[in-house]
């Protein structure tokens, strides 16, 4: 079956001292879904359930609110990356779907819902959660690199970039069903948790392969930043939102992100270090994003316009 194709990881030996045997199967499959796909999913992450359901339960419950109480917490004017607190996408969007976005606790860019009162507390415990998974998540694929465990660490230790998102997908109509159109993330590594509805949908040899929602689980996706970094030994998985008929959809995305002045190319070690041309000229990362950005701001005709990582692609 094509759906059950996209791997499932359990993470639980690397929460305990000495299963290292565990371990190394567990990166075996992690090393394959990132050369493969770039999408695996994992249980035993770390993120405790109770909270991730109740996560889930304050978002239904704030998306359900009408427009007047969800727009109290619109971005304001700054000069945030993205805007963060409530978002809608705009009406000539093709994507149908709403959510709040946030930065780090603490950060100046975060505009809370106030309504329902427990929202912000979960959603801050949530990133916390999410960042302490990812820094795991980037030892494990620093080290299924073939680089030192730390080596993702030390490229960025600045934090302040991270993103999550808590998403609502408005049901399909008869004539549109867009949740997300396909993308790949830009970031360096995204998590999603999504409910029990699904549509969520990945590309592999030009099939889209249902990932089916199961509980407890995370879904964990390779972006941009590492397919170009690993000069294309793990993908960047192009993906998309499907939405369902008389179904609303909701779901939190985790983008575990760079600091906007770093620059970005393959790494010496899989170009000149073994001879290997590189795919991609280098960038500074916030180019990128605004270029992505702009995709959405000054949408092309064509779909094949919109900007993504092959702009920096060396053609051989
Ligand atoms: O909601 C989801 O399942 C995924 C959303 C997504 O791909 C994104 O926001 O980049
Ligand atoms: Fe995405």
């Amino acid at each position: 079956m094509a759906d059950s194709a996209i791997p499932t990881v359990d993470l639980s030996p690397f929460f305990t001292d000495g299963d290292e045997d565990g371990k190394k199967k567990a990166k075996e499959v992690i090393r394959q879904a990132c050369s493969d796909y770039g999408f695996f999913q994992v249980v035993n992450h770390g993120v405790p359930l109770a909270l991730m359901n109740r996560a889930m339960d304050l978002s239904k419950t704030f998306f359900a609110f009408p427009d007047e109480e969800k727009l109290k917490c619109a971005p304001p004017a700054s000069d945030a990356p993205v805007p963060g607190g409530y978002n809608k996408q705009p009406e000539r969007s093709p994507d149908k779907n709403e959510y709040v976005l946030m930065f780090p606790p603490g950060s100046s860019f975060n505009v809370f819902p106030t309504n329902p009162p427990e929202f912000q507390k979960i959603l801050e415990e949530m990133f916390t959660y999410f960042t302490n998974t990812a820094q795991l998540m980037e030892i494990i694929l620093s080290d299924c690199l073939g680089l030192s465990p730390n080596f993702l660490k030390e490229y960025n230790e600045d934090r302040s970039w991270d993103l999550m998102a808590a998403m609502h997908y408005f049901a399909a109509t008869d004539t549109e069903n867009t949740g997300v159109s396909e993308h790949e993330d830009l970031n360096l590594i995204s998590f999603v948790f999504q409910d029990e509805i699904g549509g969520l949908e990945v590309q592999k040899d030009g099939q889209w392969i249902p990932v089916p929602p199961i509980q407890d689980t995370l879904i964990v996706n390779v972006s941009d930043v590492i397919q170009v970094l690993s000069n294309n030994r793990f993908k960047s998985a192009t993906h998309r939102v499907v939405r369902t008929k008389g179904r609303n959809r909701h779901s939190f995305a985790f983008f575990y992100n760079l600091q906007g002045d770093k620059w970005v190319e393959p790494l010496a070690q899989f170009t000149t270090e073994i001879g290997e041309p590189p795919k991609y000229r280098g960038f500074v990362y916030k180019d990128y994003l605004a270029l992505r950005k702009r995709n959405l701001t000054h949408p092309p005709s064509k779909r094949e316009d919109f900007i993504n990582i092959t702009h920096y692609s060396i053609s051989t």
